[in-house]
């Protein structure tokens, strides 16, 4: 057994654990990273990046597809190369990921440490049976996977998650996707526009991560037009049968459906990786999901040398917040015991669907919570059904709904389903974490025609609503045409 004494250790060398390592070193010298998977990263390896490479695919087909409605024929349907579809988004994907093992490879080869790490107590680290590690302090930076009900592991090699899409060589006929969330959203109708017959099924009509009943409501709706999404599904069987999968199901008419599909991908959510730490073996408060509390300005657990990043966390699950989450929890580590608060940034998300979906700020349900019943907050909404720039390009599908504080005026949050949401909600996401007012940000210039002139209609709509800003006209003449 080989024995080593480090200030920090740093567990998982995902984007999270390589932030939290550099930032560490910052420090001392003595820090290592221990690795039990393949290095790469989940966003560039099976996260990020290959959704969004597979999406470009399906985005191109589509278009072509949509290519009649301005007048344009296109002679013969589209004939997608499946095997070539999915090497490009290999070959780019290892790319992607090529980029982040080099800058690993540029680590001293004494600061990585191979194999999944215990915890043994606060200060030791068992790694597999051949390193027993002691250090000051401790970074968890361990990610999350994804989580499935327990039967469908019947299923076998049928059963796949989104690790295993990124390997396919070939597009698979049809598939059944569980859980319109996030992932399986991006992937499911990336597929469904790949030529690839999808049914989606989902539970408690929660699509993406939409909380604003109206916006959830129309997101269900704008998926379904395109392909089969029951967002809260009664499938009664899933088996497997000889290489296929037979699904029986009600569908959304009440009427009893049996058919066969190759695959069944499981994107019903994710869990973080703490429950193979022996976290058992340290006495650490855990939330209901048995992941260590952390200060969010900090990510100091409840044991004072513990500190944890990413997706781990249980916080935010997304790619930059593992970032800035590893970034402090290193920095922390390496300047122990004098720690500092970190600069958490608003909150941003998007999904890369179409329409894109966003989300800044304070989701509905977070309102809802923090504002009860008092009529504290005022939603302001703009459609983009008859928004210039969007009807334009055809693109004219969604709606954004803005949030403000009643007497201060101030931006609270938004949801949104829509053109160009992931460029939409930087620009409130900015206005958020400047805690500017509507009024401050219906200062700022807009641009004719673009999408955004939809975001200024939802703005002065809050505006009026929060009686700060004049009445709301149908027609703002002033406006340009369309906005
Ligand atoms: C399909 C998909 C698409 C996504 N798309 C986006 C997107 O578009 N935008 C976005 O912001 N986010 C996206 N995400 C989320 C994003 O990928 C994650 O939030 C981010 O990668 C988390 O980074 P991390 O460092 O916490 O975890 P990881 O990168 O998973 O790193 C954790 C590492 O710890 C290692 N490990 C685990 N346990 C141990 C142990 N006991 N000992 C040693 N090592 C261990 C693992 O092998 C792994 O390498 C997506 C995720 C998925 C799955
Ligand atoms: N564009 C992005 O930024 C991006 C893309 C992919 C993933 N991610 C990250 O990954 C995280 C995990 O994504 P995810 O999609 O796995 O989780 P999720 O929580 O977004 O979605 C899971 C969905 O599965 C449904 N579900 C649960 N059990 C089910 C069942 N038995 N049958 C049918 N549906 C069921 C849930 O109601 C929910 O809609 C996201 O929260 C996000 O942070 C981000």
């Amino acid at each position: 057994m080989q024995q080593l004494n480090v200030d920090v250790a740093v567990i998982g060398a995902g984007t999270a654990g390589l932030g939290a390592y550099r930032a560490a070193k910052e420090h001392t010298a003595s820090v290592v990273m221990i690795e039990g998977g393949p290095y790469g990263t989940t966003c560039a390896r099976v996260g990020c990046m290959p959704s969004k490479l597979l999406i470009a695919a399906a985005e191109a087909a589509h278009d072509i597809g949509k290519a009649d409605k301005f007048g344009i024929e296109v002679p013969a349907k589209p004939i997608i190369h499946g095997k070539q579809v999915m090497q490009r988004v290999k070959s780019e994907r290892d790319r992607f990921a090529g980029f982040v093992v080099e800058a690993v490879d540029g680590i001293p080869a004494e600061d990585k440490i191979r194999g999944y790490a215990k915890f043994i107590d606060a200060t030791t680290l068992q790694i597999d049976d051949h390193t027993q590690i002691t250090a000051k302090r401790i970074v968890i930076a361990t990610g999350s996977r994804p989580t499935y009900p327990a039967p469908w592991a019947e299923l076998g090699d049928r059963l796949l998650i989104n690790d295993d899409v990124f390997e396919w060589d070939d597009l698979p006929e049809s598939v059944a996707v569980f859980g319109p969330g996030v992932i399986g959203l991006e992937l499911g109708q990336a597929l469904h526009r790949l030529g690839v017959r999808v049914l989606m099924f989902g539970v408690g009509n929660q699509v993406g991560p939409l909380s604003d009943p109206d916006v959830a409501e129309y997101a269900r709706n704008a998926f379904a037009e395109e392909f089969y999404l029951d967002a809260d599904a009664k499938v009664e069987t899933i088996k497997r049968d000889g290489d296929r999968v037979f699904l029986a199901y009600n569908d959304k008419q009440g009427e009893y459906i049996e058919t066969h599909v190759d695959y069944v991908i499981a994107a019903t959510g994710r869990r973080p990786n703490v429950d193979k730490l022996g976290l058992e073996n340290i006495n650490i408060e855990l939330d209901e999901r048995g992941v260590p509390t952390a200060d969010h300005y900090t990510l100091q657990t409840s044991v004072p040398n513990l500190f944890i990043a990413g997706d781990a966390s249980n916080q935010i699950p997304l790619l930059h917040e593992a970032a800035d989450q590893g970034r402090i929890a290193g920095d922390n580590a390496g300047r122990f015991p004098d720690i500092r608060a970190g600069l958490r940034r608003s909150a941003i998300a998007a999904v890369f669907s179409d329409p894109q979906i966003a989300m800044v700020g304070q989701s509905h349900r977070e309102l809802e919570k923090q504002y009860g019943s008092c009529g504290c907050f005022a939603t302001g909404e703009v459609s983009f059904e008859n928004q210039g720039r969007s009807r334009v390009m055809l693109k004219n599908k969604g709606m954004l709904h803005v949030y403000g504080e009643q007497g201060t005026g101030r931006f609270l949050g938004a949801e949104m389903i829509g053109p160009s949401a992931e460029h939409i909600a930087h620009l409130l996401a900015w206005a958020h974490q400047q805690k500017m007012t509507i009024a401050q940000m219906l200062d700022m210039p807009f641009y004719h025609p673009v999408i955004e002139e939809g975001l200024r209609t939802a703005l002065r709509d809050l505006n009026a609503k929060l009686h700060l800003g004049p009445a709301m006209i149908e027609q703002c003449m002033e406006c340009g045409p369309g906005a």
